[in-house]
């Protein structure tokens, strides 16, 4: 019994051996390793024996055998039965001491466990990120709970009240204390009062100290800590110390699955070798790892009407890929099956009416998906952008989501945060952050990007709008703006634009053009003013989503996935199966042209109109799939009504069908009269299909025009938006898919293997949320 050594002093290892042939209870004591002490099974388990060993001692049963065997041995040595039975009491009593012994040293290692738990917890106290600062999001761990107690109903302009504030103390009592600091120093909003709030100023514009200082404040969790939280915990110390990005902890660990792989099942401390850290590689941001939170009116694959729900449901995967924390807030049009509802409950007085907006959550690829459900939401899934423009997305409610929603258990917290802002139905988020929180010392380090994907919707109206909108007076003159053809008006997104931190835009190309007076739509001078925190940044594609190797929408009806080695027949497959899909004939020779888009003035549906009689003297079909503007519905109705032999006018919004025509098409149309970016184009790219497109904003950007003697270039481009130029260009197209199979093929494979993925943006994306961070 050498090897059993490990068993603490006092313990007669031949007792338990002994024990061990005759009660299971004792079997498992000779497996009971002290090396798992930290664990909750094992401390489960020593409660378990110890309630088994006494039972078993004290049954008489048990007793009974054991007299018995006793006797029998003592006659078989030649004593008689009354000295044997002495005998047997004598063992027996020396066996029911040992136990005794047993159950003292079970209750030392009970006492061991307890130590473990306190040692565990201090280790997560002591340890500090190697900048010497505390984590910032430590500073976060304000618990939805805290912030019910803090606060009751709240009137729309009583923002900011419940908002922790740096510099301010409170501690473990959160809401009351929380509450009574900030009315201390939040009364009132300033052109409500003479009285100016007295934020608490931070020491300096260093990040880290802000944190710092943060952290020592923030104290007031709410939340009890389990042994599993614990260990956990001690985990989440580990990450942080490595520069990790803040991960999800306890509530959602089915569906926070790194999570889950982190944290041992049985808390084993021996897992937990800090030497483990090396094995992590640190975020590819580095020391840049920001809390960002995206807030759109639009989510693929939740709600979508465009590319603005394409760019929401990736772009925040990619930063999230880069080390980022990364939230998604939408709002909640319909029941999504995988958001679960976190129980957070908020009342808002807006306008004098009573609204309660809850919170849903699902957290997937890394990111944090917010859905904000409010009546004002419900019913209008098919026609999001149908309601009142001014109330349909109350932001200032997403401007408290850092406070009020827990996202694995932890809230954002405002330090080391940005908000990024999409297109106008957001835009005043920028303005309410300066309003409300940034012009009143809350939310310092609190930045706001607003990214233009279509400058031609504004959220224009009469200035009397502006009443509906709940701001100071003096913010009128953000939004007042002169036109020419409407006069002075109301205008959302000149106020954004100016409020803003920074301002992203799609493209190069487009940045460039908003700033011209075609291209800007009367806000070209806002924008002239504002160029140096202009930024153009091309839109990548979700390559899980838009691949035709992985594609779920090529997987039947006689679709097929393919990739660049499998282009030839997977690409052909697929053509004849949206031939077969759509009723057209079936023909393998004959280029196929698609168009996907909605059918508005921008995406140039009238030149593809003007050329539908010549492209009908050619030997070709024509598929268009788009919604939109009635009489341009009406026209796609029309030409396949004419040509039912040669074209489909598909009236409807189909992801399905978007996948299929991009795989199953030669050709993809965009003779887009402006085009921030565009993604169609790059989607075809990826499938092997060549683009033909007006050489306007992102069109110009990324569709390198065909070069036949040098074999270079992906696609064709025409530089005016005209009928002739984009026949022309159409023209050489089919040319040499007719007469130059190789050029061709050499298109198909350079468009393929084009670098189109959101990691390069993202990483652009990056580069702007660090300088606003910096800016002041
Ligand atoms: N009927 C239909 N059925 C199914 N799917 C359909 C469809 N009509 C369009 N789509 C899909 O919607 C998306 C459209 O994206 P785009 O970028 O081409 O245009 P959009 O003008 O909406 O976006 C704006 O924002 C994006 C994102 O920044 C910019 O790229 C763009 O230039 C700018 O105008 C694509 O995913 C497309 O497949």
């Amino acid at each position: 019994m050498a090897s059993m050594g490990s068993f603490p002093a006092g313990v007669d290892s031949s007792v338990l051996v002994r024990s061990a042939n005759r009660h299971r209870p004792s079997i498992s004591i000779l497996a009971y390793r002290p090396r798992k002490v930290g664990g909750i099974a094992d401390g489960h388990l020593a409660i378990d024996l110890l309630s088994r060993v006494s039972l078993c001692n004290g049954c008489g049963g048990g007793r009974r055998r054991w007299k018995s065997r006793g006797i029998k041995a003592a006659a078989a040595a030649g004593s008689s039965p009354g000295q044997a039975d002495d005998e047997v009491e004598d063992t027996l009593q020396a066996t029911i001491e040992k136990s005794k012994k047993v159950l003292a040293i079970q209750k030392d290692l009970l006492q061991q466990i307890a130590e473990r738990k306190k040692l565990v917890s201090s280790i997560k106290n002591t340890l500090i990120d190697p900048e010497g600062s505390e984590q910032p999001y430590k500073e976060s761990k304000v618990t939805t709970s805290s912030l019910e107690d803090a606060e009751k109903t709240e009137d729309a302009t009583e923002l900011g009240k419940d908002l922790p504030v740096n510099g301010m103390s409170f501690d473990a009592s959160p809401g009351k204390q929380l509450k009574a600091n900030i009315s201390e120093n939040v009364q009132s909003m300033p052109w409500q009062s003479s009285v100016a709030p007295a934020p608490e100023p931070a020491s300096s514009n260093n990040f880290y100290n802000e944190s710092k200082n943060t952290a020592e404040v923030t104290t007031s969790s709410a939340k009890t800590s389990t042994e599993e939280d614990l260990n956990r915990e001690l985990k989440d110390t580990t990450i942080k110390t490595a520069v990790l990005p803040d991960k999800p902890s306890s509530k959602e660990e089915e569906q926070h699955e790194d999570s889950k792989e982190s944290y041992p099942e049985d808390g084993n401390v021996e897992a937990e070798d800090p030497t483990n850290e090396d094995e992590k590689p640190p975020p590819l941001a580095g020391a840049n790892v920001m809390n960002v939170i995206i807030v759109a009116a639009e989510c693929a694959p939740w709600v979508k009407t465009g590319g603005l729900g394409d760019v929401a449901g990736s772009l925040p995967k990619a930063l999230a890929r880069r080390g980022h924390r990364v939230m998604v807030v939408i709002p909640r049009y319909g029941n999504y099956a995988e958001a679960q509802d976190l129980g957070v409950r908020k009342r808002y007085k807006v306008d004098g009416q009573d609204f309660e907006v809850n919170f849903f959550h699902s957290y997937i690829d890394g990111v944090d998906f917010v859905f904000i459900d409010s009546s004002v939401f419900r019913h209008v899934e098919n026609n999001i952008y149908g309601g009142n423009r001014l109330t349909t997305y109350d932001l200032k409610r997403c401007l408290q989501v850092p406070w009020h929603v827990p996202c694995g258990g932890v809230c954002y917290g405002d330090g080391n945060l940005a908000f990024i802002a999409n297109d106008w139905h957001t835009a005043l988020l920028p303005v309410y952050l300066k309003a409300y929180y940034r012009d009143n010392g809350l939310m310092q380090y609190t930045r706001s990007i607003l990214v233009i994907h279509n400058i031609a919707h504004q959220g224009r109206g009469p200035v009397d709008d502006f009443s509906v909108v709940d701001l100071p007076p003096h913010y009128i003159d953000l939004f007042k703006l002169y036109d020419p053809v409407g006069g002075e008006h109301f205008n959302i997104f000149a106020a954004g634009l100016k409020a803003a931190d920074r301002v992203v835009t799609v493209s190069h190309g487009y940045s460039w053009e908003l700033k011209t007076s075609e291209g800007g739509w009367g806000l070209h001078e806002i924008i002239n003013e504002h160029d140096w925190k202009l930024s153009g940044i091309v839109n990548g594609i979700d390559t899980k989503e838009w691949s035709p190797e992985l594609d779920l929408h090529l997987q039947s009806e006689g679709y097929v996935n393919y990739s660049i080695d499998t282009l030839q027949t997977g690409k052909s497959q697929c053509k004849a199966a949206l031939q077969k899909e759509l009723g057209l004939p079936i023909r393998e020779d004959v280029p196929l042209i698609g168009f996907i888009g909605r059918l508005d003035d921008q995406k140039g549906v009238d030149l593809i109109a003007e050329a539908v009689p010549w492209m009908m003297g050619q030997d070709v079909q024509l598929v268009m799939l788009g919604t939109g503007r009635p009489d341009l519905e009406e026209l796609l109705r029309k030409f396949e009504r004419e040509h039912h032999d040669k074209v489909r006018g598909w009236v409807g919004f189909s992801v399905k069908t978007a996948h299929r025509i991009t795989a199953g098409a030669d050709i993809l149309l965009m003779p887009s009269r402006f085009e921030p970016c565009g993604l169609n184009q790059l989607y075809a790219m990826r499938y092997g299909t060549i683009p033909v497109v007006h050489a306007v904003g992102g069109l110009r950007d990324t569709v390198e025009p065909f070069n036949p003697f040098e074999e270079s270039g992906v696609g064709w481009t025409f530089s005016r938006a005209e009928t002739g130029e984009l026949i022309h260009a159409l023209g050489n197209c089919l040319l040499t898919y007719r007469q130059y199979k190789e050029s061709w093929e050499g298109l198909q494979k350079r468009g393929m293997t084009r670098d189109l993925s959101w990691d390069r943006a993202a990483q652009n994306y990056e580069d702007v949320l660090v300088a606003a961070k910096y800016q002041w």
